[in-house]
């Protein structure tokens, strides 16, 4: 149960869209660090409440077609973007390069645009999502894995089969239609158009 005290202006997801599905990875080690992140502590996804009205819209039109909005990072504390720097220093720890950036340089992945050390997620109003069929409970194939940091995870990549190129581009139409803008070098993460806290960056822990 998701219950700790929010800053005014922030909820969490499940209070407004029970139905939306949520793996926090920076919670688990199944991300590019290999292990949890600092700041996050428990599985509750918090985002802006504008965010999460704009989400719960989506959800509405994917529920209709038998698929769902799957969100793997939403808000993020900056204490978790400092782990990420302090991460990127060590440049012998590659121990999760394979699965998750194999192409590119360690010492690369922030001046690539793949993290930022001033992030939107912190603003309340970013999320990393992808879609899921509700009769499987697959994720829809879009070319490259959440958090693969390489030119395949750019959205306008064009060496990826017309099925991943439907899907990607189903994605970007449907949030782009509600408010949301793109990001040039992922395609599973957007931004809110007009966010309500465009120059604030919180650092409250993810608890309940
Ligand atoms: C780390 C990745 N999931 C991401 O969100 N990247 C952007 C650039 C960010 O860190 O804001
Ligand atoms: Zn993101």
């Amino acid at each position: 149960m998701c219950a700790q005290k929010l800053p005014e202006g922030f909820v969490f997801l499940s209070d407004v869209d029970a139905t939306i599905q949520t793996e926090l990875r920076y919670l688990s080690n199944n991300n590019f660090i290999g292990k949890t992140v600092d700041g996050y502590y428990d599985n509750c996804l918090i985002v802006t409440k504008e965010t999460a009205d704009a989400l719960h819209k989506v959800q509405t039109i994917l529920a209709k077609k038998g698929l769902s909005l799957k969100i793997f990072d939403a808000y993020r504390p900056q204490q978790a973007v400092d782990h990420f720097v302090k991460w990127a220093k060590v440049l012998q720890d590659t121990l999760m390069k394979k699965e998750y950036y194999p192409q590119v340089p360690k010492s690369e992945l922030f001046n690539r645009g793949y993290i930022a050390s001033k992030s939107g997620h912190t603003r309340g109003s970013t999320v990393d999502l992808t879609i899921i069929n509700l009769k499987t409970s697959k994720e829809l194939d879009m070319g490259s894995p959440y958090d693969f940091f390489g030119v395949q995870s750019h959205p306008n990549y064009k060496n990826i089969s017309e099925n991943q190129k439907k899907n990607r581009f189903y994605l970007r139409e449907i949030m782009l239609a509600n408010t949301f803008k793109p990001y040039d070098y992922e395609w599973w993460h957007f931004t809110l158009r007009n966010e309500p806290f465009p120059k604030t960056y919180f650092n409250f822990p993810i608890k309940d």
